[in-house]
């Protein structure tokens, strides 16, 4: 591709754009997620220049990376969102992006979630079911509106991509399928409360391959024109995300190559284009820096145990997903890994297990990996890890969740400070409270005992508790 590369080796060390990886682990601690600013804008900046013919709202999928700071940087350079909570509408709010341009998906809009989004003005809902539709009609006219909608759609492609993450299917929990769908656009004809102003679909994510594209947006199109032939205006045609990054090298597709396939049938519905890219805008801005605390060889094994494990990075232990590692300090890029090679090596005298300290047997960022010599102390970048990588972790074994970082040319700015362990329990805390206090009398306020302070380090305090707990 013709991007620059955002993360490169110089002179023997890893650089985020102007910034030595090296330095950034020193200065904020590990595990630590670093991110590429001008790496999240080219790739958004690809897809609206690529599919300007169509008019397109570019709504970046705010659960692939919903960092306060990576969305106000999207939404100041025109980005739209997606997204499938209340709570993330509240994020796309609080960082100043418009919910005229956003769209709302998910199986599961509860009666309030619905509420918000229309009283902040969504672009449309995506409508996943037919009791949902009922849902959005009764909140609607309880509110004197009216809902723009796009039922959404499985065109039952097959998007050839890892069975946990494709959608288009027909057995999918996602959408429903043509039959279900136009039944359910006539029915909201009769609905005062809804507007159906497009069609959504979604069809799975990682695609590396242009034809589920080409034929999903094909049936997509002769969709409009029969929900346009039921007195529907469909002005919108919103054939969601799952553009394909490169994990091992060489895998990607150019974005031209998507658009190519699916433009004929855009052209064709006549219809202003939304997307949904989520992986493709943040997946390769950001890596994940963490440091060698041992080595350990057992048996024919040999492990490299760091400090990110799986509830930093879920992905591997979720899905089997592949992600480069390679040392922070090397003279080289990682080779790329052939696609449908897992890159292991059993056996090889460099090959490690490299895994993290969650006491869990899955608990492992790759397998018979072969790497150059490695020792405690050294550190590591796992690779490809801007999406679906901080937004998925967790606390499991009291681990304090990583600092973010957004690297801007030479500079480097803290997006989310380290957790600390008063951050962990201080909602367990604010029950003790009331229990000591008496029901009704210790309820949360918003206020904790949390550091405001943990930018720095990896090291779990351990404080004594600041609230002391009721005898039984
Ligand atoms: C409805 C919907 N839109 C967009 C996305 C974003 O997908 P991706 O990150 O693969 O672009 C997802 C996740 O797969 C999704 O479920
Ligand atoms: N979380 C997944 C992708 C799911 C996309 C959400 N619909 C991943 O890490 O690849």
């Amino acid at each position: 591709m013709s991007t620059p590369p955002f993360f490169e080796y110089r002179d023997g060390t890893l650089y985020c754009e102007g910034v030595a990886a090296r330095d950034l682990a020193a200065r904020f601690g590990t595990p630590l997620y670093v991110y590429s600013r001008a790496a999240f804008l080219a790739a958004l900046e690809e897809l609206q220049s690529v599919f300007a013919e169509f008019d397109p709202v570019i709504c970046y999928s705010v659960k692939a990376n919903s960092n306060l700071s990576v969305l106000k940087m999207l939404a100041a350079h025109g980005s739209g969102f997606d997204v499938v909570s209340s709570g993330e509408l509240r994020r796309v709010e609080e960082a100043g992006g418009d919910p005229g341009r956003t769209v709302f998906a998910g199986v599961g809009k509860t009666d309030e979630e619905i509420a918000h989004a229309l009283k902040s003005g969504v672009l449309m809902f995506n409508v996943e079911s037919e009791a949902e539709l009922d849902a959005i009609d009764r909140v609607s006219r309880e509110h004197g509106l009216q809902a723009p909608v796009a039922p959404r759609v499985n065109p039952d492609v097959d998007p050839q991509t890892h069975r946990y993450i494709s959608t288009g299917h027909k057995e999918s929990k996602f959408g429903m399928d043509i039959t279900r769908a136009l039944r359910l656009t006539e029915r909201a004809r009769d609905m005062a409360g809804i507007k159906v102003v497009g069609l959504h679909m979604h069809i799975g994510s990682q695609i590396t391959k242009t034809q589920p594209y080409a034929d999903a947006a094909a049936k997509a199109a002769d969709l409009v024109a029969t929900m346009r032939g039921q007195g529907h205006a469909i002005q919108w045609l919103n054939l969601g995300g799952g553009f394909g990054i490169d994990y091992r090298g060489g895998e990607a597709q150019p974005i031209t190559a998507y658009a190519a396939v699916m433009a004929p049938a855009i052209r064709a519905s006549g219809c202003r284009l939304a997307l949904e890219p989520g992986r493709r805008v943040a997946g390769n801005a950001g890596v994940l820096l963490s440091r060698v605390i041992f080595t350990k060889v057992s048996g024919d094994k040999r492990f490299l145990i760091q400090d990110a494990a799986m509830n930093d990075l879920l992905r591997p232990s979720l899905y089997q997903a592949f992600h480069k590692i390679w040392p922070v300090e090397a003279s080289m890029q990682p080779p790329d890994i052939p696609a449908g090679h897992d890159g292991s090596q059993p056996g090889a005298s460099d090959a490690w297990d490299v895994v993290g300290p969650v006491c869990e047997s899955g608990d492992f960022l790759a397998k018979d990996r072969p790497l150059p010599p490695l020792e405690r102390g050294d550190l590591l970048a796992v690779f490809s890890a801007g999406a679906y990588g901080m937004v998925m972790a967790s606390n499991y074994n009291t681990r304090p969740r990583p600092a973010e970082v957004l690297v801007e040319g030479n500079h480097a700015r803290l997006i989310r400070r380290r957790e600390t362990y008063d951050d962990l329990v201080a909602a367990e805390r604010d029950c003790e409270g009331d229990r000591q206090e008496g029901l009704g009398q210790g309820i949360a306020t918003g206020g904790s005992s949390a550091s405001a302070n943990g930018s720095t380090g990896h090291v779990l305090a351990s404080e004594p508790s600041r609230v002391p707990i009721a005898p039984n």
